[in-house]
């Protein structure tokens, strides 16, 4: 008998092969970073500390994490991409870059240009792409993969299942990076030049919040230097919500993005006030700038006595009209109100300076500076240019009518003012009652004074509820940088939510950014979708409903039942939910959560608050319905959706609420009420409605 003639591994197991050892090149990377000594190479204790943190950095950056494959694509070009061939034409693309020790690249960065096919290629515009394959794996192990021949005319056009399991994947725990399958549309926005502003409407679910951590993560990656140098910051709507995204950046490399709400950005003084939606809206307002600009000059005074400066023997004299000419030009200047105060006593000592010339003196910069120094100088501009602090100007403005009234003249209304000034004026920046308004309006007397530093890139997440003070806050902290802007207008819930995406880009002070749109919806079954959608024409009338991209068509009902037997029925949907995979989210009328809170703990259901990370053991979170912004859940039972709109202060706030509520849900969603439906979600329509049936029903069920 002839010995069995020696197999080729299969393609799996080339693949296989070609796992391991990109692992344990990558290992070796690892083991070669922590090796390095430094001590040779720094001369002084400070470097040495940068570098060494800069190594540690790196050294996390390369661990191999279990469970995050280190490729999931390979791209087979036809032709080598330079002429030596050197860089061959087989590409594995994954998280991050590894090589093996000659150098050559084992796995290529998904944001490296030759990756950017795999995104993007088509059968129609194959970008000289032979073979993308897609691979499948379970816990860290390779199990399958998917292969697409775009050159091939005879290849029928099939959508990827591997792509559509990724997508159709139950949720548990923090957000999760998307590499692995981020759409043409949403790859466009992703890689889009640092230097322009980016605005993305977007449906719920479309992949905003996702689009924008990528684009973080790329740009740092193509503009590498700008960015460490200038910072980047990720600004989302509350610390839940910045705690569920905050795991996808460090999954990406990227572990030096800051990430802040709005509130955090301006937190000047202790915030301990609410205002109300009157003060709040004035407070918010673009014309407040105007106000505060005004009162930050205000107490600039024209002088009215001559300036007389003495050295040596000799005196000199600078007329009162004079001094005045130069405080009015430096009103006149559009400069910081600080950078002005420290450029008066040099521009005064310079005319000091031109009499002593003309009286045959050579006075250097030495006795300009020491003239811009002598107690007589310092005297005039003490008087003439005060100095302004942000807290106690807006105290004043809040607590003394009539300086509101002169500073805020021909700018607003006596309505305006009422509403605003503090019913009992506060006695001190600690002891006042700040609302988070308040603060804004802080930040920006803090920039009329100083200019407040500019970062290379923030992404704005939720962008829709900013006011325009808020907008003006993060804009400047980005002046000389740009934005990536993300929201969506029918999910505005503050009364002064933005209308219009070039109005906010204006307050933003980046009205030339373009707007682009998502449609494809990820996270929210069709039928689920369609039904929130229907309250479009009462919260956005311009936006169209989204689709979606989700195959299963998940589970859906609406269950109407007696008043009495609401708790027990909501108990009994959570119940029902957590016998599913993934996670589950009870989301109620922030009135509602104290006694449904008690609700589950009586009936033994554990459950977790919004932002708390959800495990396997503990997959019920309790949601106000103000913190579901942004979060999303498997399964979500809605608790009495009439209670979440009477819990805003206006209709239709109250039916962006809702929408948001109802959006929230991958997999199931289940809408248990006592009281009757907001009319648009009310009547059969389109086969789904609570008219049918009362009591503790079964409801609807669309599966
Ligand atoms: N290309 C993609 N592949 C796989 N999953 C995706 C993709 N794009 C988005 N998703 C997933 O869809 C879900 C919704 O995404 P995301 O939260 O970014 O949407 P959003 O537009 O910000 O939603 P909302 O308006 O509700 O805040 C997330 O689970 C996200 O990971």
């Amino acid at each position: 008998m002839s010995a069995p003639e020696p197999t080729a591994p299969s393609p799996l197991d080339a693949e296989r092969a070609h796992l391991a050892a990109s692992r344990s090149a990558l290992r070796a990377m690892r083991a070669d970073a922590e090796a390095l000594d430094i001590r040779d190479v720094t001369a002084n204790w400070v470097n040495a500390e940068v570098l060494q943190s800069e190594i540690e950095q790196r050294i996390k950056s390369l661990a191999d994490l279990a469970d995050t494959p280190l490729f999931f694509g390979r791209l087979d070009y036809l032709h080598d991409l330079d002429e030596e061939g050197e860089h061959g034409s087989r590409f594995y693309i994954g998280r991050r870059h590894v090589h093996d020790a000659h150098g050559d690249p084992m796995v290529i960065d998904w944001r490296a240009p030759v990756s950017q096919p795999y995104y993007q290629a088509t059968k129609q515009d194959p970008k000289d792409v032979g073979l993308r394959r897609r691979f499948g794996y379970d816990g860290g192990e390779l199990t399958a993969y998917e292969d697409e021949h775009l050159s091939d005319p005879e290849e029928a056009e099939t959508t990827s299942r591997l792509l559509q399991r990724e997508i159709e994947r139950p949720r548990v725990g923090p957000m999760r990076d998307i590499v692995a399958t981020i759409q043409p549309e949403q790859d466009e926005i992703v890689r889009a030049p640092l230097s322009g502003t980016v605005c993305v409407q977007g449906a719920p679910g479309t992949g905003k919040t996702a689009v924008g951590l990528h684009r973080v993560a790329y740009l740092l990656y193509a503009y590498r230097e700008r960015l460490a140098r200038a910072g980047t910051l990720v600004v989302g709507p509350n610390r839940s919500f910045l705690r569920y995204i905050e795991q996808v950046l460090p999954a990406l490399g990227e572990l030096e993005v800051r990430q802040a709400t709005v509130d955090e950005l301006v937190a000047h003084v202790e915030v301990r006030g609410v205002d109300g939606a009157a003060a709040a809206h004035v407070k918010g307002d673009a014309r407040m700038a105007q106000v505060l600009r005004r009162a930050v000059r205000a107490g600039v005074r024209m002088p009215t006595e001559p300036l007389m400066v003495v050295r040596g023997s000799r005196r000199w004299r600078v007329p009162a009209h004079e001094l005045g000419e130069i405080v009015q030009e430096l009103l006149d200047r559009d400069i910081r109100y600080g950078a002005a105060r420290e450029a008066l006593p040099q521009r005064i000592a310079h005319a000091v300076l031109v009499r002593m010339e003309q009286a045959g003196e050579a006075p250097d910069d030495r006795v300009q500076n020491a003239v811009a120094r002598t107690p007589a100088v310092k005297a005039v501009v003490k008087e003439c240019w005060p100095q302004v602090d942000p807290a106690k100007l807006v105290l004043r403005l809040l607590s003394d009518a009539d300086f509101l009234a002169e500073m805020s003249e021909g700018i607003l209304t006596a309505e305006e003012r009422k509403a605003i000034l503090w019913e009992r004026p506060a006695r001190g920046v600690k002891s006042a009652r700040w609302s988070a308004a308040d603060a804004v309006l802080i930040d920006e007397a803090h920039d009329l004074v100083e200019r407040t530093g500019s970062l290379g890139h923030v992404v704005l997440d939720e962008a829709q509820d900013l006011s325009p003070m808020q907008y003006r806050a993060v804009g400047r902290r980005c002046s000389t940088g740009s934005a990536t802007v993300l929201g969506d207008l029918a999910q505005g819930t503050t009364p002064w939510a933005t209308e219009s995406w070039a109005a906010a880009l204006t307050h933003l002070g980046k009205p030339d950014a373009v707007v682009e749109e998502l449609t494809q919806g990820f996270r929210v079954p069709r039928a689920v979708i369609a039904y929130a959608s229907r309250l479009l024409p009462a919260i956005a009338p311009e936006l169209s409903e989204a689709t979606s991209i989700r195959d299963s068509a998940g589970s859906f009902a609406v269950r109407p039942v007696a008043p009495a037997e609401l708790e027990a029925a909501v108990v009994a949907a959570c119940r029902e939910a957590l016998t599913r995979e993934g996670s589950v989210g009870l989301i109620a009328a922030d009135a509602r959560v104290p006694g449904l809170a008690a609700a589950l703990a009586a009936a033994g259901l554990p459950h977790l608050s919004p932002g708390e990370e959800t495990s396997r053991g503990a997959r019920l979170t309790l949601v106000p319905a103000s913190l579901a912004k942004g979060l999303e859940y498997d399964h979500v039972v809605l608790e009495e959706p009439a209670a979440v709109v009477a819990g805003e202060p206006d209709e239709r706030t109250g039916l962006r609420r809702l929408y948001v509520a109802l959006t929230r849900a991958v997999s199931g969603l289940a809408v248990v009420h006592a009281e009757p439906l907001p009319a648009l979600l009310a009547g059969v329509g389109s086969g789904v409605g609570s008219a049918v049936g009362t009591g503790v029903g079964t409801g609807v069920v669309v599966a």
